[in-house]
C-alpha cells in the first residue's frame, strides 16, 4: 500500500473518478493536509493519510484507487470532530485545507455524478478565526517579513482582532528579538523559486530561510511577487480604498510596504470565501520602545517562568487582573513594550492614581467592563462572515455596558478615562437596533430561522402571517375531518419522506371518502392525502423556505451594518481594553499596597523599600523583607554578595521588575520612588545550558555578557547574576572582575553585579561610582538565619562552605575544605594582587588602568 503513498506518481488516467479529483484539489494546495469530505467523514489519502495517522495516531486504513492501482493510504475523521483534529495538527505547525461537499449528496446522486466538492477554507497556525482554535488571552499574530541585506521590513497582524502593524529597521539581531517578541503562530517569507513555496514546521526550517532568524516558528514560503515592490503597494492601496500611503506614516519605509503587502495578498489568496478583517495598519518604531531582549524576558520572568514556563510565577501572572480578553493581550503587549516617554507612562499613571484614590469609581468601573465581551474577537467574526446572531447579541451587550461605563464617568479627569466619556451615536443606534431585531436566545445556525423578531418587518411578518395561517388549517383538519368522515380515530401527521398525511386504521379504511388518495401503506393503517392537502403542504414548505430566507437577508444585513461601523467599534473596543488594563493596575495597586513611582529624566534610581512582585505574592502575608535601592547619583555599580539562597537574584530581579512597571505606567511595589527612563535592561542570570545550539554554559555566559557589553548605554539598567562561575577560579574571577570594571568605568550604566567573589568588594577602593552592598544573615552556632536584608558593605568571605555543611556534606570533607581555603587564601595570587593593586581609578580619566602584574617573589 506504501507504494502508492505518492499522489504525484500515480496514473491519474487510471484512479477512481473521487480520487482523480483529490489529487487535483491536492496539486493546489500542495502546502497543506488535505481533508477531503466523504459522507460523514474528512478523508485523506496518500502521503497525507499516512502523515495524519501517525499525528493524530489514527487507524491508517486503505481505498481502492482503481482497478490498476489498488490500493491508496486513506484516513480519516468524523466531521463532526474536524475542529478538534484540525487544531491538533495545527498545534503540530501543518496547515490544514478542508474540501467540502457544496451541495446535497441526493442532488448528485439522482444526476448518477460525483458531488461537488471545493477548499472552503486553509487553516494555518496564522489565519484562525475559530474561536475554539485560539487562546482568549492572547494573540496569534501572522507576521510577513521582507529581508534586504541588513534592512528589514516586518509586518504582523492577528486575522481574529484587526490588529496590523509595521515596521522597517536594520540589523539581524533585532529582527529576531522583534520575531520573539511577538511570538508569531506563522511567518510568511518570500522565496524566488515557485518549488519551495510551501510551510515549513517548526525546526523544519534550518539552512532553508536567512542564516540568523529564529528556526522555533513555522515559515510559509510565498512567491516573491506579492512582496514584490508596486504589486505590494497597490494590494495595500486596494484593501483600504486609499489613493496613497501617507496617512498611514509607512510611505518612506519600502520594507515595510513589501511586508504588508505580502501579508495581505497572501490573506487574499488563503482565505477562501473568508475576508480579511485586519485594520488600518499602524506603523511603529523598535526604537519607540524599551528594548528588552529574549535574555531578559525570560530572565525577569515577564510571561513566564524559567524553570517551567508556567504562567503561574510569571510577572503578567502577578499584576494581570484585566477581565475581558481584550485587556489581557493589550497587558501582554505593553509588558512587552515600556515606554520611553514620560509624557505617555505619566498618562497611565495619571489614570491609576484616579481610579486607586476612587475606590467606589474602580469598583464600578471594573463591573461594567466585567459585562463587555471581547469586542475585537467578535468583529473578527463578523468582518470574516462567521459572526452568528448570538455574536451580534454578545457585540450589541457590550455597546450597551460601554454605554452605562460611560455614565459612571462624567467627572474624570485622566486621559484614558476620559477618553471613555462619549460613545459615538451610531453605535447606540446599532445596538438598539440588534436588540430590535434579534429574538433573545437566537439558535446557532442562521438559516433555519427563529432568528428576527416579530414586527421588525412587514414582509417577514405577512409571511409568517400566511404561514401560521396554513398550520392553523392543517391543525383543524383533523376535527373537520373527523366529522367529514365519521371516523374519530382519523389522525393528521407528518413525515420527512411523505409530508402531511391523514392516517385512518386498516380497519376503518373502507370508509375513506373517495378525495381520499392512497400514499402509504402500514401494519395498523394507511396513510393518505388530498389534493388540499397537498397544496398547503407545498405552501408551507415554500413560505417557510421564504422565511428562512428572509431572516438570513435581514440578519446578514444587520451584519453588513455592524461591519460598516467597524471603524468606530475598534478605536472603542481599544480604548475600553486600555481602561480594563489600568482599571487592573489600579486593583493590584489597592490589594499589595503598591505606591506611584515619581517618573523622571536623567538617571536616578531610588527605591524605598522595594518588594519583589512575584515573590512577594507567593511567600505568606508580611514574609517578604523589602530593600532600598539608590542608583544613578553618584554609584552606578552596586556590587551585592550574599551567601547562596540570601536572595541575591531576588533582589536583583526586583529591581528590573519594578523598573518594567514604572515604564508600563503601573504603580510600583515599594514605599517611594524616583525613577528614570531606561533605554534598555539587560541581564544576565543563572546559567542555562543551551542544547538548541549546543552552546556550552560558560559560552552561554560569555556570549550574553558580550553582547551586554556591546550595547548597554549610560541611560541602561544592567543586571548580572554571577559571571565566571562557569570556568577555572581566577579566569572566572578575572573575567567577572574586568566586566565589573568596564560597565562602571567604560559605560557608566547603572547596574547590580551579583557575586560570589568577594574580592570584587576591592572595585570599590578604586571606582568612586562603586559601592559594595552584601544581602545578611545571621550566623548562629550551627545554623546561618537569612536575614533578605541588603545592607552597604561587602562579605568578607563567601559561604560557599557553609551551604555545603548545611546540605549534609560529611564532616570529614567539610573540615578538609576549610583547610584547603584557608590554604588557598593565604597563598592566592589573587589576594596578593588585589592587595597590591593601588592606582587611584576614580581619578583616572578616560583610560582603563590595568592590573600591576604584582605576582610575590
Ligand atoms: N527579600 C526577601 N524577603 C523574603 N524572602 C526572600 C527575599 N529574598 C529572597 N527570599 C527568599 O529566598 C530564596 C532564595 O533567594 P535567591 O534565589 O535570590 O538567593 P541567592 O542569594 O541568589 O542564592 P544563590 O546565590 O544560591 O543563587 C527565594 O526563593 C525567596 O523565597
Amino acid at each position: 500500500m506504501l507504494e502508492n503513498s505518492n499522489y504525484h506518481q500515480v496514473n491519474r488516467e487510471q484512479l477512481v473518478d473521487m480520487l482523480r479529483h483529490y489529487c487535483h484539489v491536492k496539486d493546489e494546495y500542495s502546502h497543506a493536509l488535505l481533508l477531503y469530505r466523504v459522507g460523514d467523514f474528512y478523508e485523506t489519502f496518500f502521503q497525507d493519510a499516512i502523515t495524519v495517522a501517525r499525528e493524530l495516531e489514527l487507524y491508517l486504513t486503505s481505498k481502492h484507487g482503481g482497478k490498476e492501482i489498488g490500493k491508496v493510504p486513506m484516513a480519516g475523521v468524523p466531521h463532526h470532530a474536524l475542529e478538534r483534529y484540525a487544531n491538533q495538527l495545527l498545534k503540530k505547525g501543518y496547515a490544514v485545507a478542508i474540501c467540502d461537499q457544496t451541495e446535497e449528496a441526493a442532488i448528485a446522486e439522482r444526476e448518477r455524478r460525483m458531488v461537488r466538492r471545493e477548499v472552503t477554507r486553509v487553516f494555518t497556525p496564522g489565519t484562525l478565526l475559530e474561536e475554539a482554535l485560539l487562546p482568549a488571552r492572547e494573540n496569534n499574530f501572522l507576521c510577513a517579513l521582507i529581508l534586504n541585506n541588513e534592512h528589514w521590513g516586518l509586518a504582523h497582524g492577528d486575522v481574529s482582532t484587526g490588529e496590523f502593524r509595521l515596521t522597517q529597521a536594520q540589523g539581524i539581531d533585532m529582527l529576531t528579538q522583534e520575531l520573539l517578541r511577538i511570538q508569531p503562530a506563522e511567518i510568511i517569507l518570500p522565496v524566488e523559486t515557485p518549488d519551495l513555496v510551501g510551510l515549513l514546521r517548526p525546526g523544519e526550517s534550518a539552512g532553508k530561510i536567512p542564516a540568523g532568524l529564529p528556526i522555533q516558528f513555522t515559515y510559509t514560503l510565498q512567491p516573491y511577487r506579492l512582496f514584490q515592490g508596486t504589486n505590494a503597494r497597490q494590494t495595500l492601496l486596494e484593501t483600504y480604498g486609499l489613493k496613497s500611503l501617507e496617512g498611514l506614516g509607512c510611505d518612506g519605509l519600502p520594507l515595510a510596504v513589501q511586508a504588508a503587502g505580502g501579508l495581505l495578498g497572501y490573506l487574499a489568496n488563503n482565505q477562501g470565501h473568508y475576508q480579511t478583517g485586519l485594520q488600518l495598519p499602524h506603523t511603529y518604531f523598535v526604537s519607540e520602545y524599551m528594548r528588552l531582549d529574549q535574555q531578559t524576558r525570560r530572565n525577569l520572568e515577564l510571561t513566564q517562568t524559567v524553570r517551567e514556563g508556567a504562567f503561574h510565577g510569571s510577572l503578567l501572572w502577578a499584576i494581570d487582573r484585566t477581565m475581558t480578553g481584550m485587556g489581557a493581550r493589550l497587558l501582554r503587549r505593553w509588558l512587552l513594550q515600556p515606554l520611553l516617554e514620560i509624557q505617555a507612562i505619566s498618562a497611565r499613571l495619571d489614570t491609576v492614581a484616579e481610579l486607586v484614590n476612587r475606590g467606589g469609581l474602580r469598583q464600578r468601573v471594573r463591573e461594567h467592563i466585567k459585562q463587555i465581551y471581547d469586542l475585537e474577537r467578535l468583529l473578527g467574526r463578523v468582518q470574516a462572515g462567521t459572526a452568528n446572531a448570538r455574536d451580534l447579541l454578545a457585540l450589541a451587550a457590550s455597546l450597551f455596558a460601554i454605554g452605562r461605563l460611560a455614565q459612571v464617568l462624567d467627572n474624570v479627569k485622566s486621559k484614558y478615562l476620559q477618553n471613555l466619556q462619549i460613545v459615538p451615536s451610531e453605535l447606540e443606534a446599532l445596538a438598539e437596533r440588534i436588540r430590535q431585531l434579534l429574538v433573545e436566545a437566537p439558535p446557532v445556525t442562521l438559516t433555519e430561522g427563529g432568528v428576527i423578531r416579530p414586527g421588525v418587518d412587514g414582509e417577514l411578518d405577512r409571511l409568517k402571517q400566511t404561514l401560521t395561517e396554513d398550520q392553523n388549517w392543517i391543525a383543524q383538519l383533523e376535527i373537520t375531518e373527523k366529522i367529514r368522515t365519521g371516523i374519530a380515530t382519523l389522525k393528521v401527521g407528518f413525515n420527512k419522506t411523505f409530508g402531511y398525511y391523514i392516517s385512518i386504521t386498516r380497519a376503518k379504511s373502507e370508509q375513506a371518502p373517495a378525495d381520499y388518495i392512497r400514499k402509504q401503506t402500514l401494519t395498523n393503517e394507511e396513510r393518505y392525502i388530498t389534493p388540499e392537502l397537498k397544496e398547503r403542504e407545498i405552501r408551507i414548505l415554500t413560505l417557510q423556505t421564504e422565511i428562512n430566507q428572509r431572516e438570513y437577508e435581514l440578519f446578514l444585513q444587520l451584519r453588513q451594518a455592524v461591519s460598516l461601523q467597524q471603524n468606530l467599534i475598534r478605536p472603542l473596543a481599544q480604548k475600553v481594553a486600555a481602561v480594563d488594563v489600568l482599571a487592573g493596575f489600579a486593583e493590584v495597586a489597592v490589594m499589595y499596597n503598591y505606591q506611584c513611582p515619581e517618573i523622571m529624566a536623567g538617571r536616578e534610581l531610588h527605591i524605598k523599600q522595594g518588594r519583589h512582585p512575584v515573590v512577594e505574592q507567593l511567600l505568606p502575608a508580611g514574609c517578604f523583607v523589602p530593600n532600598d535601592t539608590h542608583l544613578g547619583m553618584g554609584i552606578d555599580l552596586m556590587i551585592l554578595t550574599g551567601p547562596n539562597a540570601s536572595g541575591k537574584s531576588c533582589y536583583l530581579r526586583q529591581v528590573g521588575l519594578i523598573q518594567m512597571l514604572a515604564q508600563i505606567g503601573s504603580f510600583v511595589p515599594l514605599l517611594q520612588a524616583k525613577i528614570s527612563i531606561c533605554d534598555r535592561i539587560f541581564t544576565r542570570v543563572g546559567a542555562v545550558d543551551d542544547l538548541a545550539t549546543g552552546q556550552s554554559t560558560f559560552m552561554v555566559e560569555m556570549c550574553e555578557t558580550a553582547n551586554i557589553l556591546h550595547h548597554a548605554t549610560d541611560r541602561s539598567l544592567v543586571l548580572l547574576d554571577e559571571i565566571g562561575r562557569g570556568t577555572a577560579t581566577f579566569d572566572g574571577l578575572a573575567i567577572a572582575w574586568s566586566v565589573a570594571e568596564y560597565l562602571a568605568f567604560y559605560l557608566k550604566c547603572r547596574g547590580i553585579f551579583a557575586t560570589h567573589y568577594h574580592e570584587l568588594n576591592e572595585l570599590a577602593n578604586t571606582l568612586k561610582n562603586v559601592a559594595n552592598y552584601q544581602v545578611v544573615v545571621q550566623e548562629l552556632a550551627d545554623q546561618i538565619v537569612f536575614l533578605h536584608q541588603v545592607q552597604p558593605g561587602g562579605a568578607d568571605r563567601s559561604y560557599g562552605i557553609e551551604a555545603g555543611r548545611l546540605a549534609g556534606l560529611p564532616p570529614v570533607v567539610i573540615n578538609r575544605a576549610r583547610e584547603i581555603m584557608h590554604r588557598i587564601e593565604q597563598h592566592s595570587q589573587i589576594t596578593l594582587g588585589l592587595q597590591n593593586y593601588g592606582v587611584d581609578l576614580g581619578n583616572t580619566q578616560g583610560e582603563l588602568p590595568l592590573f600591576a602584574p604584582n605576582v610575590p617573589e
